[in-house]
């Protein structure tokens, strides 16, 4: 998948692929052939039909778990919105490929292949207060630089990002495309203390006035960042192929909002992994109608709660396809 205008993505929508509504049937029969009360196993039976259709089989396995992390760093840095210097997003990223973050003793558990892009750290976004975060270009760089990182062989795909001030970017896109006041959308990130929420909510105020009337896409370039255009990419070449996703916390939520306001079943093929502790996130999901697989107060990003998750769907799969029917099992049903 090329991008080459952010229009593009309207006219790749008829042709993407939906879920196969015949096989998630067929796993609907299995799951109530199953050695259990119908309905006993709950969310872990919605989540074996939710791989059922988008893989396309009545037993899904995940036999490759793909997990993608993308990095960048933001212009708005420059009003005061982050606890944290800029530079702990490259530094991160170096303790990523050394194996040292969170991300990487969860993917180890979880049996996900990490691979972590760090996109242009070194010339971050524009002050979205000033101007455009990213060009066009820049944008669909972006865009296509996540579309291309996608395994088409992976079974799941594990999203997730790191950027330093990227919870002001993302409070400000989910105020941009769905409304309200944007403190209801801004909270701490990594630990802003009330004169630096405060700030960030000026900020936004700021953003809004200067960019207003935007379509979604127009909108993921005014305010940023690379990571948020890369997840968007990455959830689109993951649709193309048939690959369910995993999203992570609020960042990354914000991200894949872009194109649910683009098209709402742009994001059919996606679970949300977690629910942030981060306030907006819950407010987010409600907007998109999504419940969260995990709620467990977690706000690292990462792609850390997303990848928790996914040990769930492995569970749900190791039922859906290992348990025995009851005929096979000489259990008598009700
Ligand atoms: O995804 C979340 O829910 C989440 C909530 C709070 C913080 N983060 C992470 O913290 C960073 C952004 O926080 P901040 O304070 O620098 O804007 C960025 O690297 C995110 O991955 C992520
Ligand atoms: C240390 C640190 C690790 C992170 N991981 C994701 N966002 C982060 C932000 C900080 C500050």
């Amino acid at each position: 998948m090329q991008l080459t205008s952010l229009t593009d993505i309207l006219s790749l929508i008829p042709d993407l692929p939906r879920a196969d509504e015949a096989a998630r049937a067929a796993a609907a029969r299995r799951q109530d052939s199953l050695t259990k009360p119908p309905g006993s196993l709950g969310r872990l039976e919605d989540l074996a039909l939710f791989m059922a259709g988008w893989r396309g089989t009545a037993r899904p396995q995940i036999d490759r778990a793909q997990a993608l992390v993308f990095a960048g760093n933001h212009g708005i840095c420059a009003q005061g919105v982050n606890p944290y210097p800029q530079e702990v997003t490259a530094q991160m990223v170096a303790n990523f490929d050394r194996g040292g973050a969170a991300i990487n003793q969860l993917c180890r558990v979880a049996n996900a292949d990490l691979r972590v892009i760090a996109l242009d750290l070194e010339r971050p976004t524009a002050d979205f207060t000033a101007g455009a975060a990213m060009t066009e270009g820049e944008t669909l760089d972006a865009l296509n630089c996540g579309a291309a990182a996608v395994d088409s062989e992976a079974d799941v795909l594990v999203l997730g990002e790191m950027g330093i001030g990227n919870s002001t970017v993302a409070a400000a896109l989910a105020a941009a495309l769905f409304g309200g006041d944007p403190a209801d959308w801004v909270g701490p990130g990594t630990g802003s203390d009330t004169a630096g929420i405060a700030r960030k909510i000026t900020v936004i105020e700021a953003g809004l006035a200067r960019h207003r009337g935007l379509d979604a896409m127009a909108t993921l370039a005014a305010f940023g960042g690379r990571e948020q255009a890369a997840i968007c990419g990455a959830v689109l070449a993951a649709r193309a192929a048939q690959i369910p996703v995993i999203l992570d916390g609020f960042i990354c939520t914000a991200a894949a909002a872009v194109l649910y306001v683009v098209d709402p079943q742009l994001l059919d093929h996606c679970l949300v992994g977690h629910v942030s502790a981060e306030p907006g996130h819950r407010k987010l999901l409600a907007a998109l109608g999504k419940s969260p697989v995990l709620a467990f107060d977690m706000r690292l990003g990462e792609g850390s709660g997303a990848v928790l998750a996914l040990g769930i769907v492995r569970a749900a799969l190791a039922c859906h396809n290992g348990m025995a029917t009851f005929g096979e099992a000489g259990v008598s049903s009700a």
